[in-house]
């Protein structure tokens, strides 16, 4: 057979999942209500109003789920910690919270598993939400630092790979300005004030976690990063396709490398949102301390059109490529632009695609087998990408596949299968899906064969 792709031997293969996502047990061992317990709760906000109450009941199941790592030959594996197990209310650390952590990792740690552990993935506690806002109030700073300096404390070197937050774009412009995630804010100007304060939340967390001087242990953030192509070649849907890369990955990408937020939108959000007099003298140089590695979500791309009177000056224009069961169109040769891009304009720094993934229609059919080979072939696709860029130098060293079982998909409940692990819901029986079996092979390999 021949083999389409190589990767390096030391190439991090993982798979990620979140806590508010999988973990259920919301009341369990001293846990109070974070913002998505709140807004899950909240009619007509998830499908069918369905929760995390239970999820996949990973908290009491964690060590089977672990056994399924192992089985499927994973290098790594990327979790996230839920913030209200840690600190239940302000300043009260809960170690029982914590000790839940410390045996996951130990599970992992058994099976020589490297433990990707993110601080941050969208479980506010409702307390810090109740003073203020959350990340609208510039204390939540403050608390998010208290709480990462424990884990650091706590877990420090048993978790070589740190990530402050993943996706600030979501738990900022989704969840305060477009108010589809927790909490459900639609003003624009909040949205920006929260995306600040999660990005110095991040800077003040590095310079916390370098004065701890942790041995093995690295940094970084993961981002979530959506490609933007004009319609045509028109110079208005040029623009209309810079605005849209703006708002998806510059408003992230330049405070975190370059020190300063994108001119050209802040011409823009100037006229939606008045003063940035939330900027405060050395947030700037605050936000963009250096770092060690980029985590970079990749689903899809944005195709857009010049729009007159949109806010971005952009309207989403649908494109050839096949759809997910989300409606994102499947463009791996953009996956390969975008590390392109960052490796060009960004950062020559390690980078991990910490997620990339797809929901498809998953069935289990007679045979007690999930045949997805539609999911086999998207991440076969977007593995030839990344391949081909490290092929030309790229300093890409792992990747995550979104998502290890399948989970609460935030406003679209659990109708959405993202796992190449199938999970039945009603009895928590786990199922190795094809697309799991394949990945275990190619693992194996270091490598796709076709
Ligand atoms: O939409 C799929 C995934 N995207 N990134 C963040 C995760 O929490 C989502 O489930």
């Amino acid at each position: 057979m021949i083999k389409l792709a190589k990767f390096p031997r030391d190439f991090v293969w993982g798979t990620a999942t979140s806590s508010y996502q999988i973990e259920g047990a919301v009341n369990e061992d001293g846990r109070t209500p974070s913002i998505w317990d709140t807004f899950s709760k909240t009619e007509g906000k998830t499908y069918k109003g369905h929760t995390g109450d239970v999820a996949c009941d990973h908290y009491h199941r964690y060590k089977e789920d672990v056994e399924i790592l192992k089985e499927i030959g994973v290098k790594a594996y990327r979790f996230s910690i839920a913030w209200p197990r840690i600190f239940p209310e302000e300043g009260k650390y809960n170690p029982k919270g914590m000790d839940f952590y410390k045996k996951l990792i130990d599970e992992l740690q058994k099976r020589d598993i490297v433990p990707a552990a993110t601080i941050y993935h969208w479980d506010l506690p409702q307390w810090a939400y109740d003073k203020g806002g959350g990340w609208l109030n510039r204390e939540s700073i403050k608390w998010y630092v208290e709480y990462a300096t424990k884990l650091f404390e706590e877990l420090g070197d048993a978790i070589p790979l740190w990530i402050t937050h993943n996706e600030p774009w979501c738990s900022s412009i989704l969840s305060y300005g477009i108010g589809e995630h927790a909490p459900g804010h639609k003003n624009y100007r909040e949205a920006l004030i929260a995306a600040h304060h999660i990005l110095l939340s991040h800077g003040e967390a590095v310079k916390a976690f370098r004065e701890m001087n942790i041995k093995g242990s690295k940094i970084g953030i993961t981002l979530n990063l959506t490609p933007a192509y004009p319609a045509s070649e028109k110079e208005e849907d040029k623009l209309a396709a810079q605005y849209a890369d703006g708002f998806a990955n510059r408003w992230f990408l330049d405070p975190i490398f370059k020190g300063n937020y994108p001119e050209d939108m802040m011409e823009l959000y100037s006229k939606i949102i008045g003063e940035f007099d939330f900027i405060k003298e050395g947030d700037l140089e605050t936000i963009s301390v250096p770092i060690d590695f980029l985590g970079v979500n990749y689903y899809t791309r944005s195709i857009v059109k010049y729009d007159e009177d949109s806010m971005l000056k952009a309207e989403n224009v649908p494109g050839p490529g096949k759809r997910t069961e989300m409606g994102w169109e499947i463009s791996p040769e953009s996956l390969y632009d975008l590390l392109k891009r960052l490796d060009r304009e960004y950062t020559k720094l390690p980078m991990y695609i910490t997620e990339n993934g797809a929901a498809f229609k998953d069935e289990v059919t007679e045979d007690g087998r999930v045949h997805d080979d539609e999911r086999i072939e998207y991440i076969k696709e977007h593995l030839k990408a990344a391949a081909k860029f490290i092929g030309e130098g790229g300093n890409l060293k792992g990747y995550f596949v979104w998502s290890l079982m399948d989970n609460f998909e935030w406003a679209h409940g659990y109708s959405k299968r993202f796992g190449i692990v199938y999970v039945d819901y009603t009895t928590q029986k786990r199922i190795l899906k094809d697309s799991a079996l394949w990945y275990k092979e190619v693992i194996l390999d270091d490598g796709i064969e076709d």
